[in-house]
């Protein structure tokens, strides 16, 4: 199977955790877009979605689903989104397409974060993948500064504004080894917004496409 094809097997499965009349979490990029295209068969089953970028809006909105904002939602029972990384534990690196903000706040909220990826996402260590870090525009070069003191790489993704208007630090380099400490750490300089560490908040399922299976694996 090809990639294309394990990710449209894994939005496939995703499909058996969305709850009835439920409002579904909605994650960001090419392996959610196939979840989307699922969800869209089942939508008058669920009340609607909450979104995770102004991308998946439109998507979800062009299959006439309804995108509610996440200040009018008491509950997500589950969010559903894809990964660049994720290691055993089900932590994960996000923010490959840019979106890590949103889409940590909406996995912060919901009941059950269910990661769909294709087997070439789950890694040993995570870092190979360049960590993606969302920082207020004025901030860029301090931010820059500090992330080399820990010993990252860091490259501003030029012609990149997030939906939030902010700029992106793809950080190549980083030895993470503690996904949490490294995630507070860098939290924790003046001008990041977040970054695309999910360790404190790791997925609680990820559902893996594998040669002509899913493999379903929690923590
Ligand atoms: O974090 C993300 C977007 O911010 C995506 O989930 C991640 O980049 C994986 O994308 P894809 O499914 O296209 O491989």
């Amino acid at each position: 199977m090809t990639q294309d094809e394990l990710k449209a097997l894994v939005g496939k499965a995703a499909i058996e955790y969305v709850e009835d009349g439920s409002i579904v979490g909605v994650g960001t990029g090419s392996t959610v877009n196939y979840f989307i295209d699922e969800l869209a068969k089942i939508k008058q089953t669920i009340k609607g979605a909450v979104s995770s970028s102004e991308a998946s809006t439109e998507r979800l909105k062009s299959h006439g689903i309804e995108v509610f904002e996440l200040n009018e939602v008491d509950r997500i029972p589950v969010y559903v989104d894809g990964a660049d990384e994720s290691n055993h534990l089900l932590e994960l690196i996000k923010g490959g397409g840019g979106a890590l903000t949103r889409e940590k706040i909406i996995a912060a909220v919901a009941e059950r974060f269910i990661c769909i990826a294709d087997e070439s996402k789950l890694v040993r260590r995570l870092g190979e993948f360049p960590l993606p870090v969302e920082v207020i525009p004025m901030a860029r070069s301090y931010v820059a500064r500090e992330i080399v003191k820990l010993g990252g790489d860091p490259v501003y993704r030029t012609g990149f504004v997030t939906d939030n208007g902010n700029v992106i630090l793809d950080v190549h380099s980083l030895e993470i080894n503690e996904p949490i400490k490294l995630e507070r750490i860098l939290n924790n300089i003046v001008g990041v917004v977040t970054n695309g560490l999910f360790a404190e908040r790791a997925a609680d399922v990820l559902l893996l496409g594998k040669q002509d299976t899913v493999e379903t694996i929690t923590r």
